[in-house]
């Protein structure tokens, strides 16, 4: 795992209050970590709202996850 990238939706953002990107990254201590590739994606669960957007994100990463998400999506 060390070389895993980290993709975190942050969802709900549909919902007044709901804590945002920025708050998560800081609740998360992503801010501290230095030596990983990481992003955290605002998003709607329940309209599918951002999932791409995190998606292709990570396809930089990944020549396969990058077929797959373009492959069914
Ligand atoms: N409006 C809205 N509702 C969501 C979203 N994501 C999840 N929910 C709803 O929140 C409820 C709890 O979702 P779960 O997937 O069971 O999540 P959980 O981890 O058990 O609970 P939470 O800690 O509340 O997220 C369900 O009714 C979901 O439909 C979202 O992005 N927007």
């Amino acid at each position: 795992m060390q070389d895993a990238v980290i993709l975190i939706y942050a969802n709900k953002q549909d919902i007044p209050g709901a804590m945002d990107s920025h708050e998560v990254q800081e609740k998360l201590g992503l801010t501290r970590l230095r030596d990983r590739n990481w992003h955290v994606q605002p998003a709607c669960a329940t309209t599918g709202e951002g999932l791409r957007e995190g998606l292709n994100w990570m396809t930089m990463f990944c020549a396969r996850a990058y077929l797959f998400v373009h492959t069914y999506m």
